[in-house]
């Protein structure tokens, strides 16, 4: 594979952004390649590489790249202006849509990131209760700020910093960690800083470390025990929000957050983020309460109109159904491949989201350490030489989209045979 262009165009980053790249989980050794556009279910490098995407700009083009009618929104906007600084009706129509799906989203505000989501409805939680500890699970991602950057997954585990330096020692002491699918790690901690605890926050299925699903019963338990410590449950639905079907991972599994995150999906891939919940808990926020949140960008237009328009989209043409079926497929020929080449690898897959693990499945972040990870880039080169993009880390998560076709996933399992096959 020719990527000549992207190479040289790495060198020259090196001297302009840390390590090269804007976000360091695109930092793939020994360089990454230099996209010149995308469209469907494809991505093309600057060297004329044509490669099957499913990064997908890690999860929000549901509907594939550049799909007409978000482009039209977009544009139908720009004629319309872009930042208003002002409330637009947009705003009013966009929340009532949301909060269609997410009854649990009474009141929301929107912001710019998930990442300025999660923060804000921590914020919120901690105005709320009075108290400064929280709980994470060990290697969920929340987006890059202080009270979440310990055990971090995604690619603060992949490039080794799950613990961020620069975050304050205070501030890290007040983030305690529990492991994903322990009921009884999750009562302990709650138990043991009894009083102390705003909240729990957690993706309710693991997007941050490949998916790895709840067990059974145990979100419900986890619901339970937080209302009995009466501690928030912050569900952090940024990847899983209109992901896993239009209610998300609350809809899908019947559980109801106090607080819920958006983003990603939500935007129709312009940046978004979005916090909500109870509204005796978002009355603490600002201007109503004493919780601090606002944002040049916050609501901006350009967003809304993106993200209304895909919601519309995915509503109307029924998307979930097929994007899941294929989700299924995937998963199903993937798996089959592994089993019969006798590998103890596991396919770990729900809905639209899929990734390997070279190890057996993971049902935490320590599981999830064990696999193989040099494995793993080993074959996700051999995958990239073979036409298919996934990104480029073991803890992070395959997307389908809309736009994938049959020919694309048949081509995708002739490649994952040949590049198991090539690192045997
Ligand atoms: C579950 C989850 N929460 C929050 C974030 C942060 O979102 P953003 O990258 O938009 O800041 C991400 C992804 O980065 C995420 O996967
Ligand atoms: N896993 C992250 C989002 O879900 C990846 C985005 C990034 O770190 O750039």
């Amino acid at each position: 594979m020719k990527q000549d262009l992207s190479r040289s165009m790495f060198e020259e980053a090196q001297g302009l952004f840390p390590g090269g790249v804007s976000s360091p989980v695109r930092a793939i050794k020994p360089f990454p390649f230099y996209t010149r556009s995308a469209k469907g279910s494809h991505i093309t490098d600057v060297d004329g590489n044509e490669l099957i995407d499913y990064c997908l700009g890690y999860g929000p083009l549901i509907l594939g790249h550049a799909h007409p009618y978000i482009m039209e929104a977009i544009r139908s906007q720009l004629e319309k202006g872009w930042l208003y600084g002002t409330p637009s009706e947009t705003e009013i129509q966009y929340a009532k849509k949301i909060r269609m799906y997410y009854p649990s989203m009474n009141v929301m505000r929107f912001v710019n990131t998930g990442t300025e989501a999660t923060m804000g409805a921590i914020r919120a939680a901690r105005g709320f209760t009075g108290r400064d500890k929280i709980v994470k699970i060990e290697g969920g991602f929340h987006g890059a700020h202080d009270a979440v950057l310990v055990k971090a997954g995604s690619g603060a585990s992949t490039i080794g910093v799950p613990d961020s330096l620069g975050v304050p020692v205070d501030i890290a002491k007040n983030t305690l960690q529990v492991p994903y699918n322990d009921v009884l790690a999750m009562e302990e901690v709650l138990s043991a800083h009894k009083d102390e605890i705003a909240c729990v926050i957690m993706e309710p299925v693991m997007g941050n470390m490949g998916p790895i699903l709840p067990k059974d019963g145990y979100l419900k338990a986890v619901r339970n025990i937080t209302r009995e410590y009466d501690t928030l449950l912050i569900f952090d639905e940024v990847i899983t929000g209109f992901r896993i079907n239009m209610f998300g991972a609350q809809g899908y599994y019947g559980i109801d957050p106090d607080l819920t995150t958006l983003g990603k999906i939500a935007g129709g891939g312009l940046p978004i983020g979005v916090f909500g919940g109870r509204r005796d808990i978002m009355e603490t926020v600002a201007p109503n309460g004493g919780v601090y949140q606002a944002g040049t960008y916050n609501g901006n237009p350009m967003s809304l109109t993106a993200g209304m328009a895909m919601v519309d989209f995915l509503e109307r043409e029924r998307v979930h159904h097929k994007v899941n079926e294929m989700g299924k497929a995937m998963w199903q020929s993937l798996t089959d491949v592994v089993r019969s080449m006798k590998l103890d690898y596991t396919v770990s897959g729900i809905s639209s989201m899929f990734q390997i693990f070279f190890g057996p499945q993971p049902e935490n972040y320590t599981d999830a350490l064990k696999c193989d990870k040099a494995k793993f880039m080993e074959f996700w080169r051999h995958m990239l030489e073979n036409g298919v993009f996934m990104p480029p880390s073991q803890f992070e998560t395959n997307f389908l989209s809309y736009a994938h076709t049959k020919e694309d996933l048949e081509r995708t399992v002739f490649a994952f045979k040949k590049s198991l096959g090539a690192i045997k």
